[in-house]
């Protein structure tokens, strides 16, 4: 069984959070957000503590709560503060872990070091979300490509938007990476909602690796 695993995605906006909190819902696990810029409105943990369905605390607090809406390495600057890689140590708990990055794999979180690089350190397995919409083959295969050369493990993909069939075929065919379902914007966008939509459109199996 695949305990920990990391949600990614090729940009910010894309529908990681959702797709995090349908899945932990899913794995009846636990859900991190390490690192949180953008603390106006509800924060990722705070959409999936709504979204979930899961038990009280299985939504684990962030590392860094960041106040400005912009890429961690900056948002943390204007704090003040510095984020530091030995902080952002994985937990260990029982049961799946959904872990969610912040934006996309080339995010800083310092003038140092990148999400990607941390992702290359913990070496967890990785689903990739991406648009279905114009511009996401390139977006796909570039975040692909870079995970491959750190050798970081790719569960496959999770499209989020309406189908574009031929996209999402030449996604996979020119990266060979599976598609492990596509999850269509949902309204309302509900725990049940998101949950029915988890459940008819991915195969935990795919996922987890158990049968
Ligand atoms: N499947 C969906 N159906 C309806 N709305 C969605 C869906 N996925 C995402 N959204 C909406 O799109 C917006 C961005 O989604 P989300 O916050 O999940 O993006 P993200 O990739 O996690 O962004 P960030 O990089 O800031 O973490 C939110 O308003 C969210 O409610
Ligand atoms: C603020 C936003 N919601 C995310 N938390 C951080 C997105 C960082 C994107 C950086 C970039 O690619 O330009
Ligand atoms: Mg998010």
């Amino acid at each position: 069984m695949t305990k920990r695993i990391v949600i990614t995605g090729t940009d910010t906006g894309i529908g990681k959070t959702v797709f995090s909190a349908g899945l932990a819902g899913l794995l009846d696990g636990s859900y991190w957000k390490p690192v949180q810029s953008g603390l106006d409105g509800e924060t990722d943990s705070e959409v999936v503590e709504r979204l979930a369905g899961l038990p009280p605390g299985r939504v684990l607090p962030e590392v860094y709560r960041l106040k400005s809406p912009l890429s961690p390495h900056r948002s943390a600057e204007l704090d003040g503060v510095a984020i530091e890689a030995a902080k952002l140590s994985l937990p260990a708990l029982p049961g799946p872990l959904v872990i969610e990055g912040a934006g996309g794999l080339m995010v800083p979180l310092n003038r140092q070091t990148k999400l990607i690089d941390i992702f290359a350190q913990w070496q967890l397995p990785v689903i990739l979300c991406a648009r279905t919409a114009l511009g996401t083959i390139n977006h796909t295969l570039l975040s692909i490509e870079a995970l491959r050369a750190r050798s970081i493990p790719l569960i496959g993909l999770a499209f989020i938007g309406d189908e574009v069939a031929d996209t999402q075929r030449t996604i996979v065919e020119f990266s060979g990476v599976p598609q492990l379902g596509r999850l269509p914007h949902l309204d309302p966008l509900t725990g049940k909602t998101l949950r029915d939509a988890m459940t008819t459109s991915f195969d935990l199996g795919l996922i987890t690796g158990v049968e």
